[in-house]
């Protein structure tokens, strides 16, 4: 018998996909992960009972393909020669094409990020050549369930991956050095730990509330107060052109990842 979904590589990603998809309410039961690292099965095992841990793929409806990048096409031909009968990749970078020329089958291709485990990830998704509207919202209710799922262009994919796919890791630096501050001008770590995950937790918030981050900004800039004083560091260091630079990078990145 055939699980609904196969989740091969059960590493960072897979992990927030599967754990985001159980907190939300789907069974376990719903579930396998084939994984070739024996410490990830016996830890996934233990974290997740009830889903199938398994080192080769089994028979599924649909298969999420989660491994590195350069492993992605032979995956996709194991997954297809298991059965599989459609395929939503969240490689960096692979192309559609690439996967369809290593498995006949249809494949959406999707950007998530790890805040998909606590349901709070944004995903786009983009179809392949062999994709339909069917297989569009297969993808949108598997990755709707952690989170906010946008449909883009395929070519889309590498600046998504620059924005939102690498972005929480941009967002963890930020939060690591505001905490580092607030130690450096004499708090204790935990405080300095809540003062800072708060403050992003509620500066996110207010955008997702849908005002513009320049209004938002200028409301704590107090004229000749502090946060003018704070910005003025953050403009002289570059942090604005440092972002601009971050997200062109790994866009780049991401199509080289695709064109080796
Ligand atoms: N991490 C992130 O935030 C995001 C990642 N992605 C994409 O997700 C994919 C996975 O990334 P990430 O989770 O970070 O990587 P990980 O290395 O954490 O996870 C991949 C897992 O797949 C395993 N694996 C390798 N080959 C196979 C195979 N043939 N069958 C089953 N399992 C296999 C790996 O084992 P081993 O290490 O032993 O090889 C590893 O445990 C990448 O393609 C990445 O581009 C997309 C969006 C965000
Ligand atoms: O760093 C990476 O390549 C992957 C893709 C997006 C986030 N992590």
């Amino acid at each position: 018998m055939s699980v609904p979904l196969l989740l091969v590589g059960g590493g960072r990603m897979g992990e927030a996909l599967l754990g985001g998809m159980l907190a939300a309410g789907r069974p376990a039961q719903d579930f396998a992960v084939a994984e070739v690292s024996a410490a990830r099965r016996a830890a996934l095992t233990a974290t997740y009972p009830g889903v199938q841990v398994v080192e080769q793929p089994v028979a599924a409806e649909g298969v999420v393909l989660a491994t590195k990048p350069n492993d992605i096409a032979a995956v996709a031909a194991a997954a297809a020669q298991a059965g599989a009968q459609r395929l939503l990749s969240v490689a960096a970078g692979i192309t559609a094409a690439a996967i369809e020329a290593a498995a006949p089958l249809p494949v959406i291709r999707a950007m998530p990020n790890t805040p998909a485990l606590v349901g709070a990830g944004v995903t786009a998704i983009a179809p392949g050549a062999h994709a339909g509207e069917d297989d569009l919202a297969w993808a949108e209710a598997i990755l709707g369930a952690v989170g906010v799922v946008v449909r883009v262009k395929e070519a889309q994919l590498d600046a998504v991956t620059g924005v939102s796919g690498s972005g929480p890791a941009y967002v963890f630096l930020i939060a690591e050095a505001l905490s580092d501050a607030g130690v450096l001008a004499g708090l204790p770590r935990d405080l300095a730990n809540t003062l800072a995950f708060q403050t992003l937790l509620g500066s996110a918030q207010l955008l997702i509330d849908g005002d513009s981050p320049a209004n938002l900004r200028a409301a704590v800039t107090s004229p000749g107060g502090t946060t003018a004083a704070g910005l003025r560091e953050l403009e002289r260091g570059g942090v604005r052109s440092a972002f601009l630079e971050a997200v062109m990078a790994a866009t780049e990145r991401s199509r080289e990842l695709g064109s080796r």
